[in-house]
């Protein structure tokens, strides 16, 4: 199983490479590496479990986090509602692609985190606010996906992993809580 040992943290080269397009349909190991990156959140968000691994709870983890650079992320979104089982996105995506996206950008109210990243940077982080995705599931099944809002974040910093990319690399360097005009604030 995957625990916070198997994270690599900022500075660590892999985090900056563009990781590699993988061939549908995927391999076992590869299938097996998705499943457990999915089994990692899950359990991160399981008070028992987190604790008893000393897990810190995630709703994405991309497969360069855990020094594998090929384009593979997981998300598994909570129900807003406590106690509501069903999660909003609970999914392994491969080849993730955004074939478009909204003009209107979005941020998260309380900046973000990354658990490859043991510090806090405070600041707005733009994405776009509404976004289509393609992507493939562990079967090789295509799939097209609209998201706005808190999952359209959370995929959006998902794929900024597999590119190479930081949620601070977006963060306004002069003026970290600049708004830019229209911006949504999502809290
Ligand atoms: O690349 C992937 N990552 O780096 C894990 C990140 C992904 C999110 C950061 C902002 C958008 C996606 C992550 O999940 N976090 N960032 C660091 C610590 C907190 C944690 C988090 O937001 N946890 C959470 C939130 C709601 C419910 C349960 N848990
Ligand atoms: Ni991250």
């Amino acid at each position: 199983m995957i625990t916070m040992k198997d994270i690599i943290k900022e500075g660590h080269p892999t985090l900056r490479l563009t990781a590699e397009e993988l061939p549908i349909p995927v391999s076992p190991e590869v299938k097996q590496l998705g499943k457990d990156m999915l089994t990692f959140l899950i359990n991160s968000q399981d008070p028992e479990l987190a604790e008893k691994y000393q897990l810190r709870a995630g709703v994405g983890l991309a497969a360069p986090q855990v020094n594998q650079s090929i384009r593979m992320i997981a998300v598994h979104i909570p129900g807003i509602e406590e106690g509501i089982d069903e999660p909003i996105l609970s999914t392994v995506m491969i080849n993730p692609k955004i074939v478009s996206h909204s003009v209107q950008n979005a941020c998260l109210a309380e900046g973000e985190g990354c658990l490859s990243v043991d510090r806090d940077v405070p600041g707005y982080v733009p994405r776009h606010s509404r976004v289509t995705v393609t992507y493939y599931d562990l079967e090789g099944n295509k799939h097209k996906k609209r998201l706005k809002n808190y999952p359209a974040i959370v995929v959006q910093h998902e794929i900024d992993h597999i590119n190479g990319i930081m949620f601070y690399d977006h963060i306004n360097e002069e003026s970290p809580y600049y708004l830019e005009e229209g911006m949504d604030v999502i809290s």
